[in-house]
Order: C-alpha cells, then structure tokens, then sequence
C-alpha cells in the first residue's frame, strides 16, 4: 500500500509543498494542475523536482467537464484531453483524474458518459496512459460513485478505471458496502479525506472544510474497510482542500497526513496483523504527575500557592532541586534545578507546566505506538542524572512522560526520592479532574489527531466560548473511564484570554488544571482561610442561576459567597471555583462533579470576563 498526498492539502509553492510531502515520508504526490501552471518551472523540471525529491507522481488532476458534451464542444473536450496527455508525459505520470461534469451544456445518459470515456481511454492508452474517473458529490449527472462505476464497467477498456473519495461517497451518506464488489483492478486510486459534520452545501463543505482522515466526524475507517474488501493495495492519497491548511504550515500539515493514514490503517487491520505491529491506544489509568518548572523565587510562591489548596511535601530528590508535593491521588513535582529540561523550559516560556506524566499499562508500549505515529521525540536529550522516564514532545514542546509502575520510572519517587512526609496530605482535593491546554487555533486538528490516534481518547462536540475579545473554540477529549481528560483551546482572536496567554507564554502549553473534590462549599471555605486568591464571580451571574434553575435559596447564597460557579444538566450537577492565576500564566480549578459529564461550558464566559477584568487591573507589585 503506498500513500500520497495532493499539493491542494498543502500551502507553499510547489517546492515548498515537496520538500513537505518528501519529509514527511510519503511515497507520492497528487499534483494539481493549478500548482504546475502558477510555477515558473516546465512540466518536466516538476516532474524531475518531484523524483529528486524521491517521490512519484501518482496522479495528475483534475480534468474536468469532459463527459456527455455535444459537438463542437466534444471534439474541443477530446483535444484539450490531449494537451493534458502531453503535461502529463513530461511531468512523467501515466493516471489522469477525470471528474464527473458539472457543465451546464452537457448531456446526461450512462451510455453517452460510457463512449465518451471510453473513446478518451483509447487515445490515452495508445500513449500509456490511463484515465480515473471521479464522481463529484455535486456533479450534474453523475454524483455517485455507483453511477461512475456503471460508467466505467459499461465503457469496458482497460485504460479506464474509477477512482473513489471518500468525501465525496461519505458526504451524500452512500453506503460503503457498494464499494466491496468493484474489481481491484479497476480501482485506479483512493483518495481519502475528512470533513467535520457542517449544515452546508455540499461544494463548499469539500473545497473548504475538508480535514485530514481522524479529523472530522465521516466514518473514513469504515470507507477504507469496504475498500480493502475489494482486495485493493494501490495507493491511498490524501486530498485535502482546507482553507487554514492551505495558510498553514506545510511541514505540519503533510505531518499529520502521515499519522492520520497510519492511524486508519491501524484501524482498519484485520485484528490478527496489527498494522506495522502498533500496540493498541494507550490506555490512561490517570495523570501520574504534573511537573511545575519554575525558578527559585517562582518556586517559593508556587509552593505557598499549593500548600494553600491543600497540598504538602512528600519528597525531595537527593541530589536535584526537585520535590513532589501530593495530596490525595495528586502529585506535583516543583522542579527548580538550574539544569534539565525543566529550567530550560521555564527559561523560555516562564513559571509553567513543562511534562505531564500519564499512568498506563506498559509504557513501552505507549512509546512503540507513538513512534508509530510518528510523534516527536523530545526536544531536548535528558541531562545526566534526569530520571529515564519514556517520553515525548507533546503541546508548546513540553513533555508526556509515560509511567508504568515498571522498569525504573516505575520506582519513581522511591529511588531517587527521600521521603520527607510518610504519607501524603489528606486535603479536600482528590484527584485531577481535566487539564486544559491553550494553542493556536491551527494547531488544534494537529493535536486532536495526535491524542485520538495515540490514546483511547474520543471527543465530545467542540463548543465555542465566547471571550470578552473574541470567540475561543474548545475541544474535550475523554478516555472511557474518565480518568483522562483533555480541553484543546484555540482562538483566532488575537486578544482573548487564549491568545495572549500563547503570545506571554511564547507558545502553546496547559493553562489551567482542574482538581476534583467531594465537597467544593468546604473546598472553598478551606482555601479561603489558607488565603488562596480566587475569582470573584458577579452578582448578575447569581441572579441568573436563580432565574434558571429551580435552588433554595441557602444553596444560592453560598454559591454566591464562594464565587461558586454551578451547572446542571440531564446527566447531574457541576460545581466550579477558580483560583487567580498564578504569574499570570496558570491557574487552577475546583470542581465537584455529580454524575455530570461536560465542563461547565455554559459559565466559561463568565469566568474569562471576570479573569480579563483581573487581567486588566494594575499589578500588585
Ligand atoms: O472540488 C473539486 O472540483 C474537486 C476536484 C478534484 C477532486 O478530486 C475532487 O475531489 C474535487
Ligand atoms: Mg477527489
């Protein structure tokens, strides 16, 4: 099986887009006519550029408008197919993408289409060449893939074949069992795309939101099932018309191209042969630790912050400036040492949350499966002396760790820790809720597709947050025991909360962690006596829960005096504090979950407002 993606996918010239696609690993490239006319390059010197490059053209495309024409215009149709045959001589690719039509002046009947193609297969055959026919969901006669492939069957010429999208056969909603009993033979090439679910037209939808396979809400792996059911092992090609890739990075972009086929593959192997032996998503038990990397005076703030909500010291490294602090099922590690990954970290991006140790099974395994997909090693090699936990670069550069209770990390306080405090402290908080990561807008398809392809994670409806300075898009992820949960933030606006914690914290990275409790009204009263700063909530807000939520009003009046946040749904109730932010860049919240499953969403306009107003009083010095 070889893969290819189409130069549409990405932005750049067409060298740009190659050096792209040839990094990535791909085996070839789709390449749009649009592309070769725009470059100041011959057809040849692209086809040259394309196999320096090591990669093979396997599709040029499209051409369109051809089928069911009335002379003149078909005679006209026949000779322009010949100019393309002459590009795609030089270019040095046998396979032309033929399109359904979608000309007003055409004519529609499956045998006109069938001779039509059938005699353009003829004259490409004589010179080598082969021609896919595509159908088009908008298409005029054709916008079926079954109808395309009556076409092709009735046409009856070996240099004629039908090439499949899966955009275009998921979008309509056909069903993908008519796939498996096309002959392999005449599937000349699959292209493979995602969409996310859109009330749109269907032409607009496929040339500006389509998204990488993984990305979007259509049942790709199931499309791919049904194609492999027909025996089919020719190329699987990406083709991906997305505005924001297109403005986006190149390098990014034919990256996640390269772990989203990996992950369908994966998906789609018959249960016996795991596709290139990938052990199976990793499987979260639960956040292990979350390592703070700060400075010596940052430090002693952080740890007062944290002795606040309940948390003490339980270790020290014997030889590092690094110690855990725990409290119930939470541990945090406050790593100032001078040297490592953490000061270095910090020396960047400031007081902030450099790695995020994750608790599974086998955590060798985890890292087999991550290289699978492709994920980045870290950065940084570790320093001497750093402990050799299993990791890789997740979002802004910081670290996931993975920690198995095996193997050296499995001893991971005990070894190179002295034990400070024999047992942990027995605050009100119990364990971390969710953590949220704030990024740039275009790098959340990126991340979502790298945490559902590695762990067993699956999203919930992305919602839009509105923020005083614009609206901020937020995706939850969850594992299916609840013990791993992610919010991907992304703004466009550029000065929303999100945003301008990307630009002072130079990049992406977690903004906010969220710890659970039992009890959040004696959560809030404890933090209170201990001088935790939190964020004071409007009374407006309160009047409005009165309004929509049937409460007594002694319920009412604490959530008020604490700054409670409150929500319920069909599921159950969701009770949320917020500290201030500490530095500026991170800040914690309390939640009290009852059987409740979201986060909240509906107050998340009411806690950014109350943080932008914070965010614009002057600082205490
Ligand atoms: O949007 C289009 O016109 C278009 C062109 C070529 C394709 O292969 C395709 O899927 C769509
Ligand atoms: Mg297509």
């Amino acid at each position: 099986m070889k893969t290819s993606i189409a130069t549409v996918s990405l932005s750049g010239d067409l060298s740009e887009k190659l050096t792209a696609i040839a990094r990535a690993g791909f085996d070839g490239v789709e390449i749009f006519e649009a592309d070769v006319l725009s470059f100041d390059h011959s057809p040849r010197e692209v086809g040259r550029m394309v196999r320096d490059q090591g990669l093979e053209v396997t599709l040029f495309q499209p051409f369109r408008d051809f089928e069911g024409l009335p002379e003149p215009a078909r005679r006209k149709a026949f000779d322009r197919a010949e100019r393309k045959f002459d590009l795609m001589e030089e270019l040095g690719t046998d396979l032309v993408l033929i399109c359904s039509s979608v000309s007003p002046q055409a004519l529609g009947g499956i045998d006109r289409a069938a001779a039509d193609l059938r005699e353009l297969a003829g004259r490409a055959a004589r010179r080598g060449l082969r021609i896919g026919y595509e159908a088009l969901a908008w298409g005029r006669f054709v916008s079926d893939h079954r109808d395309a492939w009556e076409i092709v069957r009735r046409a009856d010429h070996p240099a004629l074949g039908l090439i499949l999208d899966s955009f275009h056969t998921l979008s309509r909603g056909i069903e993908v069992t008519s796939i498996s009993s096309i002959p392999k033979e005449k599937l000349f090439l699959v292209q493979l795309a995602d969409a996310p679910r859109l009330q749109l037209d269907l032409l607009s939808w496929s040339r500006h939101f389509r998204t990488m396979p993984g990305q979007g809400d259509l049942p790709v792996a199931e499309f791919v099932r049904a194609v492999q059911a027909t025996g089919y092992d020719g190329v699987l090609s990406l083709e991906i018309f997305n505005d924001q890739f297109r403005a986006g990075s190149a390098r990014m972009v034919a990256l996640d191209g390269r772990r989203s086929i990996a992950w369908l593959l994966d998906q789609t192997a018959p249960a016996e042969v795991p596709a290139a032996g990938l052990p199976g998503r990793v499987a979260c038990r639960g956040v292990a630790f979350l390592e703070f990397a700060v400075d010596e005076a940052q430090a002693e703030k952080l740890e007062q912050m944290l002795a606040g909500l309940g948390f003490s010291r339980r270790w020290r490294h014997r030889s590092r400036d690094v110690s855990v602090w725990t409290q119930n099922a939470i541990n945090l590690v406050i790593n100032k040492d001078p040297d490592g990954f953490a000061r270095a970290f910090s020396t960047l991006h400031g007081p902030s949350i450099s790695s995020l140790g994750l608790a599974v099974d086998d955590a060798e395994a985890a890292m087999r499966r991550a290289r699978g997909l492709f994920a980045a090693p870290p950065h940084q090699a570790a320093w001497p002396g750093e402990p050799a936990i299993p990791a890789i670069a997740g979002v802004g550069g910081s670290l996931i760790r993975f920690v198995d209770g095996q193997g050296p990390a499995g001893a991971l306080w005990s070894a190179d820790f002295e034990v400070e405090a024999e047992t942990g402290a027995a605050g009100p908080l119990d364990a971390v809720d969710h953590i949220s990561q704030s990024m740039h807008y275009d790098e959340m398809l990126s991340w979502l597709l790298f945490y559902t392809a590695l762990f067993d994670l699956s999203k919930l409806p992305a919602v839009d947050v509105a923020d005083p300075a614009g609206l901020v898009r937020s995706q939850a992820l969850q594992n299916p025991q609840s013990s791993l949960r992610l919010i991907l933030n992304g703004s466009q606006g550029q000065r929303t909360l999100s945003s301008r914690f990307l630009d002072e914290f130079v990049g992406s990275g977690v903004q906010h962690v969220a710890f659970s409790t039992g009890d959040i009204v004696a959560a809030a009263e404890r933090l209170e006596a201990c001088g935790v700063a939190m964020l004071a909530i409007p009374a407006n807000y309160y009047d409005d829960l009165a309004a929509r939520f049937d409460l007594p009003e002694d319920r009412l009046a604490t959530f008020a005096r604490h700054g409670i946040l409150y929500d319920r749904d069909a599921d159950g109730e969701y009770l949320q504090i917020y500290t201030r932010a500490f530095a500026d860049r991170f800040f914690f919240e309390i939640v009290e979950r009852r059987s409740y499953r979201g986060f909240g969403a509906a107050n998340a306009p009411i806690r950014l407002a109350a943080q932008t107003r914070l965010s614009k009083e002057p600082r205490a010095a």
